[in-house]
């Protein structure tokens, strides 16, 4: 009989935070009651299709070993590496003895808390039959430009189907693997998610809309939004 596909999860979480300015990476900044690193892997650990989450850490990451939940048995903790995509390889490096080569992976930012598990069943839901896979977005609703280093505005960028790209980024374990592996190895510039490395090997993702709250941590004013879009969602987060 076929083994049934599997879902997978990598969540790269070796970052420092440094746009964040804090003492600590900021994926250990508390929001109520749990750290933002706890607030994503409890909700990622409650979605019922995810087999196991592979969590990149830094090598010296002192603070993991004092969440307990990483003493969750479907939470395997990996090294990452020095950029987003060598954490991500790492993790898709340790699925190697474990995941088909027709398994999904889902590669989720750990400073995006606030993801929905309606987001998650429409990504896997759009693309169960998609060839290549792809990842949750929003449309740009502002008005976007282009300076130069001096913040001069030189261009006016037509935003018409311009998305900002959010995570989790879908896509089939050996796909992703070999597509990272080569964009990496040709040194190819701004892999900043897995769509790039998968375009960068000749094909193209989908987009699946998601909603706006899905935000990625990054500056001092998203901790405030983050705790803002919890609350919404049931989270007490005073
Ligand atoms: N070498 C790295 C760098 C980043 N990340 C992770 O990739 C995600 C998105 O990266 P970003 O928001 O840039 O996080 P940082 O790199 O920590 O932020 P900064 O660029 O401000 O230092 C985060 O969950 C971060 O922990 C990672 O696993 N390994
Ligand atoms: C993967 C990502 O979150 C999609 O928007 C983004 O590319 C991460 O970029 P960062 O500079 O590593 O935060």
């Amino acid at each position: 009989m076929q083994n049934s596909i599997q879902y997978w999860v990598i969540v790269p979480a070796a970052g420092v935070g440094k746009r964040m300015g804090q003492q600590c990476p900021k994926q250990y900044l508390q929001l109520g009651q749990y750290t933002i690193l706890e607030h994503t892997l409890r909700r990622l650990l409650k979605f019922p299709l995810f087999t196991k989450i592979i969590v990149a850490l830094a090598d010296d990451d002192p603070y993991a070993e004092q969440l307990s939940i990483f003493d969750e048995p479907n939470i395997i903790k990996v090294v990452g590496g020095k950029e987003r995509a060598d954490s991500v390889l790492a993790g898709l490096n340790k699925l190697q003895t474990q995941a088909s080569e027709n398994d999904w992976v889902l590669v989720h930012d750990v400073v995006r808390p606030c993801i929905r598990h309606s987001d998650l069943q429409q990504l896997i839901t759009t693309l169960s039959d998609h060839p290549v896979g792809g990842i949750l977005g929003v449309p740009v609703v502002d008005t976007i430009k282009r300076t130069s280093e001096q913040g001069v505005i030189k261009q006016t960028v037509d935003r018409h189907l311009l998305w900002r790209a959010f995570t989790p980024q879908m896509f089939r374990f050996q796909l992703l693997f070999d597509s990272l592996q080569q964009a990496l190895a040709s040194d190819a510039k701004d892999i900043t998610d897995e769509a790039s490395a998968i375009e960068h090997a000749g094909f193209q993702p989908l987009m699946v809309e998601g909603a706006e709250d899905n935000i990625k941590i990054t500056r001092p004013a998203d901790l405030a939004l983050a705790a803002f879009y919890l609350q919404q969602q049931g989270i007490p987060c005073e």
